[in-house]
Order: C-alpha cells, then structure tokens, then sequence
C-alpha cells in the first residue's frame, strides 16, 4: 500500500489523483490532503478517502470545515504550517504537488526536506527555484517524478536509454484556443475564451498559461531542471491533436516519443506507480480513427511568452523567478478583467528588462525576487492596464 499526501487536492490534478486512487483501493491509501479556498469539496474528500490530516488556506477555512466535519477524525490545520505538516506527513511515501502557481514551492520543498519522493504536476516550482529544489533533491536521495504530460513522457522516452546518447528533447505544444488566429484578433479576447482548452480541460491558470503559449516556456525550464539538458537543445513543436505528448531525439537521429489520448490519468498513474503501470480503464488511442497527426513550428511573434521564458532560461539564476512571478500576476489580472491578454507579455518583458541578476543559493533569494518581482508586475499591469 503506498500512502500518500496530495497538495491541492480541490484542483483539476488533484481530482485526478483522487479518481486513480479511487480506482485501486489495494495500491494507495491517503494520509493527508491540502486544499485552497474550496472547503465543500475538501469536506466531501475527507469524508470519503479519510485522511488523517487536511489543511486549508485560512484560519477562517479550516473553522469552517470542521463544522462540515462535524466528529470525523481529522486534524484540521491551515496556512503555510499546515501545507508543511501535510508535506511532512508521517509514514507518506509520495507526496504529490499539485498546487497553482509559486505557492506550491514551499510545501514540495518541504516534502523533499523530510525525505518523501514528489510526484510533480506544479511546474512553477521548478521554474521559480529549479537549482534550489534539485539541489535539495539530489541532496536527499530523493526522485521527483514528472506527472506534467510532457515531461512524462519525456520520462517514458528514456527510461531504457541512456541520457548520454539524448541529442535533444522536443516538446509538443497543442498551440492552445488560439493557436490559427491573428494576432489583430487576440486583443479583445476574454477570459472565458482563454481558458477554453481545446483538448484538455485545466485549472484557470495553466489554461490561460497554454493560450499565451508560456505553458510552453514554463515547461521547457521545467524540463531543463528534471533532465538536466540545456534549454539549447530544449525544442518546441506545435501538435494540435495532443496525442504525441513530447519526443526525445537520441544522436544516432533515432526519435523516441509516448502517444496516447489527452487524459492527464495516465501520466498521473504512471508517477502514481512507477515503475509498474496501472491497468487504467480509459477509453483508447485509436490511430486509425484519430485526426491525422500534423506538426507545425511555433509563431513567435503572435505569442512572445514563449521567447521570453527561453530568454530568462538562458540569463539563468533568479530571471526564470522573476519570469514565473511576473506571469502570475499578469494572468490573474487578466482573469479578473484588469488587463487585456496582449498586455500579459507586455508585463512579463517589463519586469524582465530592468530586473537585478541574482543567483540562487538559498530559498531567500528565491522569495525576495519573487516579492520584487511582483510588485514591479502589478505597477506594470496598472500601467498597461489602463493604457487598455
Ligand atoms: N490541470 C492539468 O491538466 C495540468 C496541471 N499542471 C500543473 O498542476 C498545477 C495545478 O493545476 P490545476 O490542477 O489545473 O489547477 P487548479 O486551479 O485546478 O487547482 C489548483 C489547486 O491549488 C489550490 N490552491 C490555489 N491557490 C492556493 C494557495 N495560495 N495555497 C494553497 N493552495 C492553493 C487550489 O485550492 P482550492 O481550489 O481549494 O482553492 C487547488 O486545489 C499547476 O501548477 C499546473 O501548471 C500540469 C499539467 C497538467
Ligand atoms: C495537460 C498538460 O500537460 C498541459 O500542460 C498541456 O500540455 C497544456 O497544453 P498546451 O500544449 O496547450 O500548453
Ligand atoms: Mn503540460
């Protein structure tokens, strides 16, 4: 039986985990859960997978789920030290990190620190604080296992070889709801528009992450840090259909990729289980019926979010931090209807250009140019926000 800790549990990943685990009662069992905002579902999943422990953002939260709990035997804690305490869990062999946004960078920073294996579906984390937190990990003798679709694949495409004969990694990019429109077009979009996938049904912020195309450039720091390659041979392909979920070139030009439908159960089960796999019940890849397969290469102009990231990837040290930062706060304004979706790399470069170069040897430095950052993010999207 393999216990584990889900962080973020109310979320779209965290849902998932939940329904693999439901799926194979004998395999997993549930220690402890973190939740957000989302007191109902969070009461809902205490009652049926019975945690020993559940924490959730406020004080105020966590009154309030302990009245929806009435005597169930749960601790109940919240904040920054109950998302540490689920992190640290006794007896946990896997915690999963499923949190949006740099907030999540804590609570897996912690869970390496106690020694447990982290199934990583928040890609922020590494983005923010990759030196940081593989540093920790190798440190600890711990394995992050990749549950982002891409970077799970990418797993699967070496796992047998050797990383020594990888020429390069390519990842695909569906190109979003956006991907044939003109760019003329892409300044009175809307939030709803953005968020509407066309293969994967997300949280608001990866999706609106995928329609700017800094999904992408979020993923291929990610994929720098879990494989070690340089983002130099790091590629990125448009695929619409999602069903070639990433590649691996090897040097002798053979080319090594993982299909299968856009089902984010499958890479969840496979960092679940590795190295066995899962008999999932799900329907099939079926070549023959699919859409045909097309690749196209990415349109850097209409979504510069994706040069960007290769650009603070490149500068290093805490550039991909204030990156990461920068995009949260642009896309939440853009969510809340404060900043029109052209202007979320516009924010992004304004915070990138004049940012002081810092390296990264502690969780500090990670945190103040987190804090700098987003300051100069929201002064940003005041500015541009108006300008309209
Ligand atoms: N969805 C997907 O298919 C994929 C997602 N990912 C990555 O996985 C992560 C989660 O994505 P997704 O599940 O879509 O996001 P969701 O928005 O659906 O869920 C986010 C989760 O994080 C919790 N949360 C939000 N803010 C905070 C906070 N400040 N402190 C603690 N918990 C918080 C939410 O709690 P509550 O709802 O209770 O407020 C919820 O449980 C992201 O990093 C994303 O990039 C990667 C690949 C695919
Ligand atoms: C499911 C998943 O892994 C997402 O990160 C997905 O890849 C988003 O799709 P895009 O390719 O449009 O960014
Ligand atoms: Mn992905």
């Amino acid at each position: 039986m393999k216990r584990l800790s889900i962080l973020g549990s109310t979320g779209s990943i965290g849902r998932s985990v939940l329904d693999v685990v439901r799926r194979f009662p004998g395999r997993f069992q549930v220690a402890a859960l973190a939740a957000g905002r989302n007191v109902a579902l969070a009461a809902e999943q205490v009652r049926e997978f019975r945690p020993g422990l559940v924490a959730v953002l406020t004080r105020g939260l966590a009154d309030e789920l302990a009245g929806r709990l009435g005597d169930a035997a749960v601790e109940i804690r919240h904040g920054k030290e109950g998302y540490k305490a689920v992190a640290e869990a006794d007896g946990v062999d896997l915690v999963v990190s499923a949190m949006v946004g740099a907030a999540g960078l804590e609570p897996t920073l912690a869970a390496l620190e106690a020694g447990r294996d982290v199934a990583l579906a928040n890609k922020e984390t590494l983005v923010t604080a990759g030196p940081l937190v593989t540093r920790i990990a190798a440190e600890r003798g711990r394995r992050i296992l990749p549950v982002d679709s891409e970077h799970s694949a990418l797993f699967q495409s070496m796992e047998g070889h050797r990383r020594c004969d990888v020429r390069r990694l390519v990842l695909t990019a569906s190109g979003g709801p956006f991907r044939g429109r003109p760019r003329s077009e892409l300044a009175g979009v809307t939030p709803e528009e953005a968020v509407a996938h066309p293969n994967w049904s997300m949280g608001a912020k990866i999706s609106v992450d995928s329609a700017t195309l800094m999904n992408k450039g979020l993923e291929v720091i990610e994929a720098r840090w879990l494989f070690d390659v340089p983002v130099d041979r790091i590629d990125v392909l448009v695929h619409p259909q999602s069903i070639v979920h990433s590649m691996v070139e090897y040097v002798d030009g053979s080319v090594v990729a993982q299909m299968g439908i856009p089902d984010m159960r499958i890479p969840i089960a496979y960092a679940l289980a590795w190295p066995e796999r899962l008999p999932l019940d799900l329907p099939r890849l079926d070549l023959a019926r699919a859409e045909p397969l097309t690749f196209e290469p990415p349109d850097l102009e209409r979504f510069p979010c994706l040069a960007l990231a290769y650009e603070a990837a490149r500068a290093g040290g805490t550039a991909p931090t204030a990156l990461n930062a920068a995009n949260e706060v642009a896309v939440e304004a853009f969510l809340g209807g404060r900043l029109p979706f052209l202007a979320i790399p516009r924010v992004v470069r304004a915070v990138l250009e004049d940012f002081p170069a810092g390296r990264i040897e502690r969780l500090e430095d990670v945190l103040s140019a987190d804090a700098l950052a987003r300051v100069r993010a929201e002064a940003a999207v005041e500015r541009l926000g108006a300008a309209g």
